[in-house]
C-alpha cells in the first residue's frame, strides 16, 4: 500500500493541572513564549493525539498519515477516543497533561483523543536526567514531534530550555529510528533493543 506523508503543522496543547512547582513547569514556560496553549479543564482541551504514558499503543509515524487506511490499521485504543475528529482537519494536535508525576495516574488522562505512549526515550532535564520514559512535558512534546517528522518544531520547543538540546543529543539515534518506523509495532520492536541494552 502506498503511504503518502504530507507535512502539515503541529499544534501544541497542554491540559494544565497546576499541581507542580510553577517555577519549574515546562508547560508554563512554553505558554509564555506562545509555543503551547494551556487548558484548565479536560472539557476545554481540544482533542488530538494525547501523550499518555499509560496508553497501550506507542506513538508512531502512522499517527499522522494522510491516508484513509491509517485509522483502520492503527485505531484508537482509548475509551476516551475522539468520536468527532475531523478527517479534513490537516493540523495535527499534540496534547500533553502537565501535572506532577505523583498525580499522573491513569484516570487523570481523561482527555478526548487518540492516546499514545512514547517509546523508550531518556529524560535530559536536570531533575530526572537519564531516567527512561519519565519525561517533562516539553521533552514529551518534542519527542512526539520528532517521531511525527517535525524535528524543527521539536527544536523550537526545546530551545527555550538551557538543557533542551541535550534531550535531542542523548536520544538522537532512537528518535531517528522511531521516525523511520512504519507503525506502532515497528516502534515497539526498536524499543525492545534499547530496553534489552539497559
Ligand atoms: C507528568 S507531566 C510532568 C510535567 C513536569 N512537571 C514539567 O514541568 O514538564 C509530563 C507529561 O508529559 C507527557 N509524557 C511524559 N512522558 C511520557 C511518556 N513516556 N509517554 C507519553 N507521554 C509522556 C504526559 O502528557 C505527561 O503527563
Amino acid at each position: 500500500m502506498l503511504v503518502r506523508r504530507v507535512p502539515f503543522p503541529v499544534e501544541v496543547h497542554v491540559r494544565y493541572e497546576g499541581d507542580d512547582d510553577p517555577d519549574k513547569c515546562t508547560a508554563r514556560k512554553l505558554a509564555r513564549f506562545d509555543l503551547a496553549e494551556l487548558h484548565r479543564s479536560a472539557r476545554a482541551t481540544p482533542s488530538g493525539v494525547v501523550l499518555n504514558p499509560h496508553a497501550e499503543r506507542a506513538l508512531s509515524p502512522a499517527d499522522r498519515r494522510d491516508d484513509s487506511d491509517a485509522s483502520g490499521s492503527d485505531t484508537d485504543d482509548s475509551a476516551t477516543a475522539d468520536a468527532d475528529s475531523d478527517d479534513t482537519d490537516r493540523t495535527e494536535r499534540l496534547i500533553a497533561l502537565d501535572c506532577s508525576w505523583e498525580t499522573a495516574r491513569e484516570e487523570q488522562f481523561a482527555i478526548r483523543g487518540r492516546h499514545r505512549a512514547l517509546p523508550f526515550l531518556v529524560a535530559a532535564n536536570p531533575v530526572n536526567y537519564g531516567t527512561p520514559f519519565q519525561l517533562t512535558t516539553v521533552e514529551a512534546l518534542a519527542g512526539a514531534c520528532c517521531i511525527l517528522d517535525e524535528r524543527e518544531h521539536a527544536e523550537r520547543l526545546l530551545a527555550k530550555f538551557r538543557w533542551g538540546h541535550t534531550f535531542l543529543e542523548v536520544n538522537d539515534e532512537p528518535l531517528r529510528r522511531y521516525a523511520d518506523c512504519e507503525d506502532s509495532s515497528e516502534i515497539v520492536a526498536v524499543q525492545e533493543e534499547y530496553l534489552a541494552a539497559e
